[in-house]
C-alpha cells in the first residue's frame, strides 16, 4: 500500500526542485511547466513527474540528476522515484511562447547584453581562441555569456569548446549547447561532418539572423561574436543586425599584421561601430631560462591602438598583450580552453585581465531606459 502523501514535505520537495535549472534554458524547471508531478509521502518517499522538452532530450539524464539530488537534499526524503513524459505540443508552444520573442533580442531598448564582435585582419592570429577563453573567463567571474560562432566559413568554437552535441530543437527555438559556463551557438553544429559552408552574402546575413532570433540565449550580461578574419560580409551584416556591437580587434605583434588589422577595425568607420580595444596576441614566447623571445617582433597591438585612435578619432586602448602559451593550443586541441584547464598560467591571467577590463568599463546608458526589476 502506498504511503499517504505529506503535505509540508510535498511543499518543500516543490521549493527544492525551483532550484534545478534546466540546463539549457537555464531557468527553474518549476517554471518551464516541466514539473507535471511532485509528491512526497510520510515513508520518506518522493515521485516527480518531468516533462522533456523533447522525447530524445539528450541532457535527461541530467535533469534526472539534478532532481534527484535537490529531492534527496530535503530533510525527511530519503528516496525519489523521477519519471520522464514528453510534452505535448500545447504545452511545448505554451512554453516557447514563454521564451521567444520574434525580433533580436539584443537590440531592445531595455537590453543590456554587451555585444562585441571579435575581429581579426587575418585568419591565424588568434580570434577564436581568446573568444573562448574570454568568454570562459567572464563566465568564471558569474556573468552570463554567449559565444555565436559567426566564423561560419571557418567555424573552430564548437571544438574549442569541447562541444559535441547538436543544439536541441522545440519546434522553431533552437536552444544553444552549454560549455564551461557558456552558451554557444556555431554553423558548425549544423552542418554534417566537416562539410564546408559555401554561402555568400544574403544566405549568411539570413544565417546571421536566424542565430539571433531563433536562438533562446535567454538573458545575456556579454554576447561574443567570433567573426570571419578580414572585412567581409559577415562584418556588414553584424553592424546591420546589431548596431550596438563593439569591435575587439586582435592583432600579432608583427606591425604587417596590425596593418592588415587596421582595416578590419576601421570598417567601424563606416558601421558607425565603436571599436573597444586591441588585444595583441603572441606577443612573446617564454623560454625555459625565463628570458622572452619575441617570435613575431613587438609592438604591432600598440601601433593598431594608435592608429585606429587617429582614424576614429576615438580613444581606442590597447587592452592586454597574450603570451604565447603551448598549453592554450593543447587547450583548444583538447576542448577545455586555458582560462578553465591552467587559470594560473601566465596567458591565463593576462585573458582574464583583458575579460575584467572588457567588462568593467561602463556601458553606455545614455538615452536608454534602466528596465530595472528590483529582485
Ligand atoms: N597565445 C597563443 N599561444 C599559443 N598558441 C596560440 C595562441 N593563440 C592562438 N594560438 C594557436 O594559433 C592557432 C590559430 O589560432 P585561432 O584558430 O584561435 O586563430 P584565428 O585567428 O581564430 O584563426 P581563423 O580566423 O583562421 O579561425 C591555433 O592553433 C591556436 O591554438
Amino acid at each position: 500500500m502506498t504511503s499517504p502523501a505529506n503535505p509540508d514535505l510535498t511543499r518543500r520537495l516543490n521549493a527544492a526542485l525551483a532550484h534545478v535549472q534546466d540546463p539549457e534554458l537555464r531557468r527553474p524547471i518549476t517554471d518551464l511547466g516541466m514539473v507535471a508531478d511532485a509528491t512526497a509521502y510520510d515513508d520518506g518517499t518522493a515521485a516527480v513527474d518531468v516533462l522533456l522538452t523533447i522525447a530524445g532530450c539528450p541532457l535527461r539524464n541530467t535533469i534526472v540528476d539534478d532532481v534527484t539530488r535537490a529531492a534527496t537534499a530535503v530533510d525527511g526524503i530519503d528516496s525519489v522515484d523521477v519519471t520522464l513524459d514528453v510534452m505535448t505540443p500545447e504545452q511545448r508552444k505554451a512554453l516557447k511562447d514563454q521564451l521567444t520573442s520574434r525580433t533580436v533580442p539584443f537590440t531592445q531598448p531595455n537590453s543590456l547584453t554587451r555585444i562585441i564582435g571579435v575581429a581579426s585582419g587575418k585568419g591565424g592570429v588568434g580570434k577564436s581562441s581568446l573568444t573562448v577563453n574570454l568568454a570562459c573567463s567572464m563566465a568564471a567571474e558569474g556573468l552570463r555569456v554567449g559565444i555565436v560562432d559567426a566564423d561560419v566559413h571557418g567555424f573552430s568554437v564548437p571544438s574549442l569548446m569541447g562541444i559535441t552535441q547538436a543544439p536541441t530543437r522545440v519546434d522553431e527555438m533552437i536552444l544553444p549547447p552549454v560549455a564551461h559556463g557558456v552558451k554557444v551557438i556555431s554553423i558548425g553544429m549544423f552542418v554534417e561532418g566537416n562539410q564546408p559552408v559555401v554561402w555568400r552574402g544574403p544566405m549568411l546575413h539570413r544565417a546571421l539572423e536566424q542565430f539571433l532570433t531563433d536562438v533562446h540565449f535567454g538573458d545575456l550580461d556579454v554576447l561574443l561574436l567570433d567573426l570571419p578574419p578580414g572585412t567581409g560580409d559577415i562584418a556588414i551584416s553584424v553592424s546591420q543586425l546589431l548596431p550596438e556591437s563593439g569591435l575587439l580587434v586582435v592583432t600579432t605583434p608583427q606591425s604587417a599584421a596590425a596593418e592588415v588589422a587596421e582595416r578590419a577595425g576601421a570598417v567601424a568607420s563606416t558601421t558607425g561601430q565603436k571599436v573597444v580595444g586591441v588585444v595583441e596576441n603572441m606577443s612573446w614566447l617564454e623560454l625555459p631560462d625565463g628570458s622572452r623571445m619575441e617570435p613575431f617582433g613587438s609592438g604591432g597591438g600598440a601601433l593598431l591602438a594608435g592608429r585606429l585612435s587617429e582614424g576614429l578619432d576615438a580613444d581606442v586602448p590597447l587592452l592586454g598583450s597574450v603570451p604565447m602559451e603551448p598549453r592554450l593550443r593543447e587547450g583548444g586541441d583538447a576542448g577545455t580552453p586555458l582560462v578553465v584547464s591552467d587559470p594560473e598560467s601566465a596567458a591565463a591571467q593576462e585573458i582574464a585581465a583583458i575579460a575584467r577590463r572588457l567588462t568593467h568599463t561602463p556601458r553606455g546608458l545614455a538615452g536608454m531606459p534602466l528596465n530595472v526589476t528590483p529582485s
